[in-house]
């Protein structure tokens, strides 16, 4: 039989409409994926694009105004309490009562869950998190980061099979960031679909499996994370000559080329159509030497801004 998404959501919309204040904002115009069980799914797009209302309706936070959406095969309207016991959200406002120890935080949060007292796994999470010498110290006593670690096993506290994070590392530094990335890493190796939404292409590049885009309340890519960086076909070579750079070379898979420095060209070209090895030629058959090269290619961040800016001109 074929196993079910983690979360599937089907022609998903929300329409934010204060009363008396006309149509009011379509935040979703209509989106649909697929969550495959066992993946790292990287939810992108810019400012405002509907990520946070998406997640807010999974999490039964937000009332969608058409569509359906599963979680763990339950229905979010047909059986939403089973469908709440299947997910845990990491929201991206840290909210604890600092007068709690993370102790008490993890049993309260179970408590509400329902969880009995016997099953309860507060000290286990904590491990899980590295947080166990924080036990019994005031929450409020916490580093932003620990904070962040309590939230995450307060999203556990049910075992759900499914997490989500809204943006986990907004706003950290770049070690607690890497922290964060290998404890996310390690619950998916437990077994735990994770759902996280980001500003970092660079956060999705490295942990994602998988990257749905949405722009504009519309999803514009959903793809492994390797074929969505292997959309970007352009490559750059940048070349210093031995004489200064007047002009540059002429060849169907050039795409752009720049003078950067007296003695500099920036030449990005298709991978597709030609290689570094043709493109030098074509600059040594105009009668310079080469110098120095280097290369670069195109990573996921120009892949956001072509999908994301040519949607803007469809639009
Ligand atoms: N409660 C609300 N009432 C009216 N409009 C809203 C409400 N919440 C969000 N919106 C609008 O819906 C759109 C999508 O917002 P949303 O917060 O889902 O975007 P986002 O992708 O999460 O952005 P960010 O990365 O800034 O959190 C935005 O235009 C936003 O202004």
């Amino acid at each position: 039989m074929e196993q079910p998404a983690a979360i599937r959501i089907h022609d998903l919309v929300k329409r934010y409409a204060p009363a008396g204040q006309g149509e009011g904002k379509l935040a979703l115009k209509g989106v649909s994926f697929d969550v495959p069980q066992g993946e790292i799914f990287g939810l992108l797009g810019p400012n405002g694009a509907g990520k946070s209302t998406l997640i807010n309706i999974l999490a039964g936070l937000v009332m969608k105004t058409s569509g359906t959406a599963e979680i763990w095969g339950f229905d979010i309207d047909k059986d939403p309490r089973n469908a709440k016991r299947a997910i845990g959200i990491v929201p991206q406002e840290i909210v604890f009562d600092p007068f709690f120890t993370p102790v008490e935080v993890l049993d309260i949060q179970a408590g509400l869950y329902g969880v009995p007292k016997a099953a309860r796994r507060s000290l286990e999470l904590l491990g899980q998190v590295h947080l166990s010498d924080k036990a019994n110290a005031y929450s409020r006593t916490l580093s932003g980061g620990m904070k962040r670690r309590l939230l995450i096993a307060k999203a556990l506290v049910h075992q759900p099979p499914v997490i989500v994070l809204d943006e986990p590392t907004a706003g950290v530094d770049v070690e607690l960031r890497r922290q964060l990335w290998e404890l996310v890493s390690d619950l998916n190796a437990q077994g735990v679909t994770v759902v996280l939404t980001t500003h970092y292409l660079e956060e999705a590049e490295e942990l994602c499996d998988r990257i749905a885009i949405i722009n504009h309340g519309e999803l514009i890519a959903n793809k492994p994370t390797r074929e969505l960086v292997e959309m970007a076909r352009e490559k750059v070579v940048v070349v210093t000559v031995d004489k200064p750079a007047a002009e540059c070379p002429a060849h169907p898979a050039i795409i752009k080329c720049e003078k950067t420095g007296d003695h500099t060209l920036e030449i990005t070209y298709d991978k597709d159509r030609s290689n570094a090895g043709e493109v030098l030629s074509l600059v040594q058959a105009m009668g310079f030497g080469i110098v120095d090269v280097s290369t670069r290619e195109a990573d996921l961040e120009d892949v956001f801004v072509t999908l994301t800016s040519s949607a803007a001109q469809a639009a």
